[in-house]
């Protein structure tokens, strides 16, 4: 239970360091943000349920007024903002992400973890981030699509790199990474 606790507060505190990383602006209001790697690595290592949490955790923090997310923004603002869709698609995310993971603990090496994060770390979190854009930016949902595509590279490579830190997590601490 404690080290559940620990664990949720970390992976929340990773996500909050991700947004450190300078994000890139575009045209939409959307950033290229890092914190979605954050987001894919909650599910991977933590799972559903406790990767889930986290992402709650960190987005509690920013509803009362942390400047957590990219860019040090924070507060109620930001959920009826043009990212308000991703920021749904956080907690979707990281629980589909987290639910793959988990059915697939063990295999594939770095491939499977970064196929979980590809579903729920990019395609559902697109979907709704999308979704969003197009109610707040009043656009239809192809349009929408349009303004979401700069972020596929992006979205690949964390990917990619959410499976090899999982795996390198599965050999050095296993305890951590739920069946
Ligand atoms: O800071 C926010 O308000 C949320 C930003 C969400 C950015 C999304 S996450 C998925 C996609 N990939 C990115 O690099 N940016 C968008």
């Amino acid at each position: 239970m404690e080290r559940n606790l620990t664990q949720i507060a970390l992976f929340a505190a990773l996500i909050a360091a991700l947004g450190l990383i300078p994000k890139f602006s575009l045209a939409s209001g959307v950033p290229i943000s890092a914190q979605s790697l954050g987001i894919m690595l909650c599910g991977t290592v933590l799972g559903a349920k406790r990767g889930t949490l986290a992402v709650l955790l960190f987005l509690g923090l920013v509803a009362l007024g942390l400047p957590l997310l990219a860019g040090g923004r924070g507060g109620l603002g930001v959920f009826s903002g043009v990212t308000v869709g991703y920021l749904a698609g956080f907690v979707a995310g990281a629980f589909v992400t987290g639910l793959l993971a988990q059915m697939w603990r063990g295999r594939g090496g770095w491939i499977l973890p970064s196929v979980a994060a590809l579903v729920g770390g990019v395609v559902v979190m697109n979907i709704l981030g999308i979704i969003g854009m197009a109610w707040k930016l009043d656009k239809t949902l192809a349009e929408a699509t349009v303004l979401a595509l700069p972020f596929v590279p992006g979205d690949l490579l964390k990917c990619v790199l959410a499976g090899l830190i999982t795996q390198a997590l599965q050999k050095a601490r296993p305890g951590l990474l739920q069946a």
